[in-house]
């Protein structure tokens, strides 16, 4: 993979914070109830804190002038009860909105793995695994720490804020307008270096996820890696990775630390013209010493708020940059459907390709060209080229993980893209070379864990594939472990699992992707069989590696640079001499495999 495809991780979808909202709410209106309650414990909380102050100076101002002992009581027992209140009201906040959050994000998630499951295959093509595994969990996670850190406490701060501007208004407002004249030329200077913090904290995600899916990519290929002597090289590349992170993540460290020495200043000019000017205003008789005291509290408790609210900011900033990446994702195109869809019960196989050209992207150069085919239904097909020819190609159209163009595949007399994407992989089986075998037992990886397959329909397949003799005489059985990725199982296993699979799921079109591994020749032999087994009455075509396949089938189709250039059965092409000639008489599975290990064009 090139450089400049690892450093591509595109942020298509640019989101302000009035987008960010817009865009959650469709989650979100889905937890509204709880949402409600949430901000109503938040104003109720805000609330009985600003009564606080105001009862204190109404106790300066009646207690202790007048000496009057009771309302000292009484003041003591309403402070309780207020301070119990807003303890509840803090609870129910905290544990309200991360209640929401957690609900709201499982929402999304949900969305988000739903999307991409219907992405096309040139999305998955272009985009490392490792990059979408962390859109589907980091970043996740790090939107949901926007609700249970950013939202909560920037909503809960601001409104705060306000009912502390408006009880210091209401002590005095032109002691208001002293103490806070600085305050948008502090509150301006913090904002920028947010802004700054956050460009930093984009850029520093974009490496951390540059380095993720370097190690997806290399610890899945680790055979790979080792194989062609490629630690040291790829050792370099991920320390230069781990190094650019590195200073990224030293300029984020430094904003940061500019950031406490401003909100300090700030607080010291706001407290200093408070006591400055209101000992003046006090002095002047202009107001009473138990609404200073007021106003000086309530003052107190404009800056923690506001420094809150800027340090979470950041927080917005990393979740806005982790949300950018999610809703690019969300917005990338889902595999497209015609709108009339036909959904066949049952397909008869017949498959007519009728003049078709494709390329995998508009710059690309055509992969196949002029396709003019009629696949019988019932008919075994092998498909015969070199590496490149098309073949992969061919069988990814049949199965719409590419649309061809239109009208140019139909089956049974319909055109591929009027079948639903997912009815006509229903319709049809693939085998491939490497196939999927998960962790479990035989039988699961048979049924797929489908409760239209029953044990006895297992049971039968296994057999029919030859592979239930081949358990019994190595003392195991359909509940036999299968390691992850059937790690325990030969090649010639996992294939007969593959195999068994088909039989057991029935489709009306069979793919066969044949494995070039190299097996033993009782393997072979048990493979070969059951290859008959499965095809049997059923369209199919294979890709086919191996001169005993390829005789088997009742046409061969050698395609070369992406056109069909031979067709017949295999006495018709060895008596043509061309291309397929010079395949089996150089021996065809190992002509064809040189080919592919060399990516040559000529033989
Ligand atoms: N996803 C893709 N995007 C762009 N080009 C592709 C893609 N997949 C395959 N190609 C190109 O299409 C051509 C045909 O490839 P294809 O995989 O169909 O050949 P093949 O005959 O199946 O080869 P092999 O026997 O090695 O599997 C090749 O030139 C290949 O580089």
């Amino acid at each position: 993979m090139s450089d400049n495809f690892m450093h591509e991780d595109l942020v298509k979808t640019k989101i302000t914070y009035p987008g960010l909202f817009r865009r959650l709410w469709p989650y979100a209106r889905k937890e509204k109830g709880l949402l409600f309650a949430a901000i109503f414990a938040v104003a109720g909380g805000a609330i009985v804190a600003r009564l606080v102050p105001f009862l204190i100076g109404y106790a300066i101002d009646h207690g202790v002038k007048q000496k009057d002992y009771q309302i000292f009581t009484n003041v003591a027992i309403a402070y309780l009860i207020l301070e119990i209140m807003r303890s509840i009201f803090s609870f129910a906040n905290a544990y309200l909105f991360q209640l929401f959050g957690n609900r709201m994000l499982f929402h999304l998630r949900e969305a988000l793995m739903s999307h991409v499951q219907h992405l096309p295959m040139q999305f998955f093509n272009k985009t490392p695994t490792g990059r979408i595994v962390t859109r589907l969990t980091n970043d996740v996670a790090s939107l949901g720490e926007l609700f249970s850190e950013g939202v909560i406490s920037v909503f809960t701060n601001a409104v705060i804020i306000c009912s502390v501007v408006i009880a210091l208004a209401v002590i005095s407002w032109k002691l208001t307008l002293v103490s806070l004249i600085l305050a948008p030329i502090f509150i301006g200077a913090s904002f920028y270096l947010s802004n700054k913090i956050r460009e930093i904290l984009s850029e520093q995600k974009k490496k951390l996820s540059l380095i993720n899916a370097f190690l997806a990519e290399n610890l899945n290929g680790i055979k790979v890696v080792q194989l062609y002597n490629r630690l040291n090289r790829n050792r370099e590349k991920f320390g230069g990775l781990s190094v650019d992170y590195r200073d990224t993540n030293m300029r984020s460290i430094r904003a940061y630390a500019l950031m406490q020495p401003i909100m300090n200043l700030f607080n010291a000019t706001t407290i200093t013209s408070a006591l400055y000017f209101g000992g003046m205003l006090s002095a002047e008789n202009a107001i009473g010493i138990g609404a200073l005291i007021a106003f000086l509290m309530n003052i107190q408790d404009f800056i923690p708020p506001l420094r809150e609210i800027l340090e979470k900011y950041q927080q917005f900033q990393n979740s806005l940059t982790s949300a950018e990446r999610i809703f690019t994702l969300m917005d990338e195109q889902v595999e497209q459907e015609f709108q009339d869809l036909s959904k066949p019960e049952g397909l008869h196989g017949e498959i007519k390709i009728h003049n078709l050209n494709f390329r995998y992207e508009d710059n690309l150069p055509l992969v196949l060209k002029n396709i003019n085919l009629h696949i019988k239904a019932g008919e075994s097909v092998a498909l015969v080229g070199r590496t490149g020819s098309g073949k992969s190609t061919f069988i990814s159209l049949l199965q719409r993980f590419y649309d061809a163009p239109e009208k140019t595949v139909f089956v049974d007399g319909m055109a591929l893209e009027q079948i639903p994407r997912g009815e006509i992989r229903h319709h049809v089986g693939v085998v491939q070379q490497d196939n999927f075998i998960f962790r479990g037992t035989i039988a699961d990886n048979i049924g797929l864990g489908d409760p239209a397959v029953s044990a006895e329909q297992i049971e039968k397949a296994c057999a029919k594939t030859g592979y239930m003799e081949l358990l019994k005489r190595t003392g195991r059985n359909l509940q036999s472990p299968v390691a992850e990725r059937g790690s325990n199982l030969s090649v010639g296993e996992r294939q007969l699992i593959a195999f068994a699979r088909i039989l057991a799921f029935n489709p009306d079109i069979l793919i066969l992707d044949e494995a070039t591994a190299n097996i033993d020749s009782e393997s072979e032999h048990i493979i070969q069989e059951a290859t008959k087994e499965i095809t049997r009455g059923r369209t199919s075509i294979i890709i086919a590696h191996r001169l005993s396949t390829i005789e088997q089938c009742d046409r061969i189709i050698v395609l070369d640079h992406g056109e069909v250039l031979e067709m017949g059965s295999h006495s018709e092409l060895m008596k043509a001499q061309g291309l397929y000639y010079q395949f089996a008489s150089l021996g065809l599975k190992s002509t064809l495999m040189d080919a592919s290990a060399a990516g040559t064009a000529d033989p």
